[in-house]
């Protein structure tokens, strides 16, 4: 017997059970048609009285990735889930969930209202609803911690993770685990149970079990969860959904988890990570100037890829390399550093396998002080130092060493890919990879393609980088690409408010509480402030501090501030050095602290300059650095650097900090209002006509020319805008 009308199949299976099946590709989302299927065919299976028993399971071995996000926001019609999994746990005859691939939100919520739960060994389980803005509001949070205890369930739910099915297993989720057909295993046991009563199986009736130190407990993780969540409403709501499951009784508990659900939902929090979710989707689908694109361009095999240059990125580089499973060939030319990146890579390699679980893959990677050991490689990334000379003599030897079709791969974050390929005889198949340091954990790779660039050499990168677990996205040449480019107005603005008035602490303070997790001087103390300076030496802006006054801060016909140039100077180059905007208790230590002596000395600067300081406001710190920083994102998108503002945000989300809940520099943009934008940067740019980077661009005044169109409309307008220039 087989109902397909609906989303969701029904069978009567073993002659006795009646068999659901979730019927939605590719994750079976509850959409509003799979929940009303759900509801017919258990009053159906239930109303039979053939039926002893039921299972519900997903199609194509993926039981159920959550409600279907994108219903929300829409009017959303069709039962709710609430009552639909209350029915399915009130019900007489045995249902059991047969759990293969994902159970996730309100899949793992319609689990739970089942009598038992059988998972595949490779399944994976968790309430992700935190990452989305929201909180698992079908009774997940009261269910959950009923069943696990309120410790485990705070955990999972204020943090979003998958857990695999053994884990779940030993917490208590799942009851039983096989390596076999889950649906049949679910089938079997069904009928062992059927007949019996299913009181003792019904979560929402059993009581929660309460730590003896609960009001510690929740209070350390409020305080916990409120310093992660920098800003996030959810992970709060989270928190106090469960304390309702530990103090209530479960009607009440579902009433308190609706009503911080119903805040939640309409949130703009809620809105900007349910953007990100798909940006970070949407970036796979990459397409090209020239019109290639990801459907049509064939990635090249990799079964064995090279590093070159075993300094801090090369080692984290071979790391994530190896940990995908590849060959890899490590060359390194100096011996010294070759046995210091073998130890480290080793190192890393085995703390990770200790995280997870696994063999470390130390048998994937070879290493050579000799280039001529990647002449088998069908792909190189070299790593060494930042100096286009240098990488461009490197490059050359891979050119005379590798077998034809190579693909040749440089790891820089400011270099001129395009003008690194024109050297090479197969221009064609070089491409960048920005990777973020460390490599072996940051999320985030731009994919660097030149004009000359093959569409397979990026698709080889990209496939690459998934690989790796990396969000990739491919973005075009220009200088700092996408990210680093954005950033260049950033700390211009910073230093400026400094000239102006400001103190790092102040900036950083606007930032942090904004929801960065360091604010621009914490994190250039970080990254090392020699970095800036080596490349503003190498522009020719750096210039002996003799000169005084305003003509003394114009380089190159702008507003130029030495400010961070000074610090060099003086060997203040942040952490490493113990000192930098702030004091560090010893060269190397991470706490900053505020230092006299920086205060006097921005003192003495503007009193040298003749720059009177003000107040200055976080108001101020934030629309003066993330609306210039967002202006250079519309030029990115103006120039086809990036192809559309969820590369952008993506960037800034995976790379650079920009807090989930804000969505993404663009996304936060579009919150604010395009108009407002324009009307701060033109204010701004009247009171400071020297800065370039305060001039509006041209596509943000076009897109307020246009009504500021909603974000997804903003491709149109960028196409337009390209087809007129
Ligand atoms: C006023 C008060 C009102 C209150 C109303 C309350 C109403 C709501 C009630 C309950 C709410 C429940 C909350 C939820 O369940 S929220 C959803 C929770 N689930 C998730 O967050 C899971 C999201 N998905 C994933 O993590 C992955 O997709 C995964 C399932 C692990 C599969 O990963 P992978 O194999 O790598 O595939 P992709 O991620 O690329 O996904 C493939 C395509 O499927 C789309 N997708 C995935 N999940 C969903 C989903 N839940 N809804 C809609 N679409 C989904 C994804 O976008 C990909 O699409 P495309 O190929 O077009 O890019």
């Amino acid at each position: 017997m087989c109902d397909k009308g609906s989303m969701a199949q029904y069978t009567r299976v073993s002659g006795f059970v009646g068999l659901i099946t979730l019927q939605n590709p590719p994750v079976n989302a509850l959409s509003a048609a799979v929940r009303q299927g759900i509801v017919d065919m258990v009053e159906r299976a239930l109303s039979d009285p053939i039926v002893k028993s039921v299972v519900i399971c997903g199609q194509n071995g993926n039981f159920c990735g959550g409600a279907d996000i994108k219903e929300f926001g829409t009017n959303m019609s069709g039962p709710p889930l609430v009552p639909m999994i209350d029915a399915i746990e009130a019900a007489n005859k045995p249902v059991v969930a047969a759990i293969e691939g994902s159970a996730l939100g309100g899949g793992l919520e319609l689990a739970l209202g089942c009598h038992y739960r059988i998972a595949h060994s490779k399944a994976r389980l968790g309430l992700p609803e935190v990452t989305l803005g929201l909180l698992p509001a079908a009774g997940g949070t009261q269910r959950l911690s009923r069943l696990i205890g309120v410790p485990a369930a705070l955990n999972l739910i204020t943090t979003g993770i998958h857990v695999t099915a053994a884990q779940a297993l030993q917490l208590g989720i799942v009851d039983q685990v096989t390596d076999h057909n889950a649906v049949e295993v679910a089938v079997t046991f069904s009928l062992s149970v059927a007949g019996q009563s299913m009181d003792a199986r019904r979560i929402s009736t059993y009581p929660c079990p309460l730590p003896s130190d609960f009001d510690a407990l929740f209070e350390g993780v409020m305080q916990k969860v409120r310093q992660s969540a920098r800003g996030a409403i959810a992970p709060v709501a989270c928190v106090q959904a469960v304390r309702a499951a530990a103090t209530l009784p479960y009607t009440k508990g579902m009433e308190r988890e609706q009503e911080l659900m119903a805040t939640l939902f309409t949130s703009g929090q809620a809105r900007a990570q349910q953007y990100c979710f798909f940006a970070q989707r949407a970036v796979g689908r990459w397409r090209m100037p020239s019109g290639a694109r990801w459907e049509t361009s064939k990635p090249m095999p990799v079964h064995k890829a090279a590093v070159i240059g075993l300094g801090t990125m090369g080692r984290g580089i071979t790391v994530a390399l190896a940990q995908t499973g590849l060959s890899v060939v490590a060359v390194e030319t100096q011996e010294k550093q070759l046995m210091e990146a073998k130890q480290a890579v080793s190192g890393m390699l085995e703390r990770g396998a200790k995280r997870h679980g696994v063999a470390p893959m130390l048998d994937r990677i070879s290493y050579s002080q000799n280039i001529q050991a990647v002449a088998e490689v069908d792909l190189v990334i070299e790593a060494v130092f930042e100096d286009m000379a240098l990488k461009t003599e490197v490059f050359q030897q891979l050119s005379a060493v590798c077998k034809p079709g190579t693909l040749l791969c440089t790891n820089t974050s400011a270099l001129d890919v395009d003008k690194l390929a024109s050297e090479m005889p197969n221009p064609e198949l070089v491409v960048g990879m920005h990777f973020f340091a460390p490599a072996h954990v940051m999320k985030l790779l731009e994919v660097v393609y030149g004009p000359r660039s093959s569409p397979q050499a990026v698709a080889t990168a990209m496939q690459l980088g998934k690989k790796m677990g990396k969000v990739s996205v491919a973005v075009g040449n220009c200088r700092g690409f996408v990210g680093n480019r954005m950033l260049m107005p950033y700390l211009q603005q910073a230093f400026f408010l400094l000239e102006e008035g400001a103190t790092p602490e102040l900036v950083d303070r606007a930032l942090e509480e904004f929801g960065f997790p360091m604010g621009v001087f914490r994190m250039s103390d970080l990254s090392g402030l020699d970095i800036g300076w080596r490349v503003r030496k190498r522009d020719e802006l750096v210039e002996p501090d003799m000169a005084s006054g305003q003509s003394a801060r114009i380089r190159q016909g702008s507003r130029y501030s030495p400010l961070g140039d000074l610090l060099c100077e003086q060997g203040r180059f942040g952490q490493k050095t113990g000192q930098g905007w702030y004091r560090y208790d010893k060269p190397g230590s991470r706490v900053a602290r505020s230092d006299p002596w920086l205060h006097s000395f921005l003192v003495e600067y503007r009193a040298r300059h003749g720059l009177v300081p003000r107040s200055i406001d976080h108001q101020e710190v934030l629309e003066r650095c993330l609306y210039a920083l967002i202006n250079e994102g519309f030029r990115i998108l103006e120039d086809g650097i990036a192809a559309g503002p969820e590369d952008i945000d993506v960037i800034y989300v995976f790379g650079y900090g920009w807090p989930r809940h804000r969505g993404g520099p663009m996304f936060y943009a579009s919150m604010v209002g395009l108009a407002k934008i324009l009307e701060r940067l033109e204010h701004y740019q009247q009171a400071h006509p020297d800065v370039p980077y305060l001039q509006p661009s041209s596509l943000l005044r076009r897109l307020v020319a246009s009504d500021s169109p909603p974000i997804h409309r903003w491709r149109e307008v960028i196409k337009k805008y390209q087809s007129q220039l």
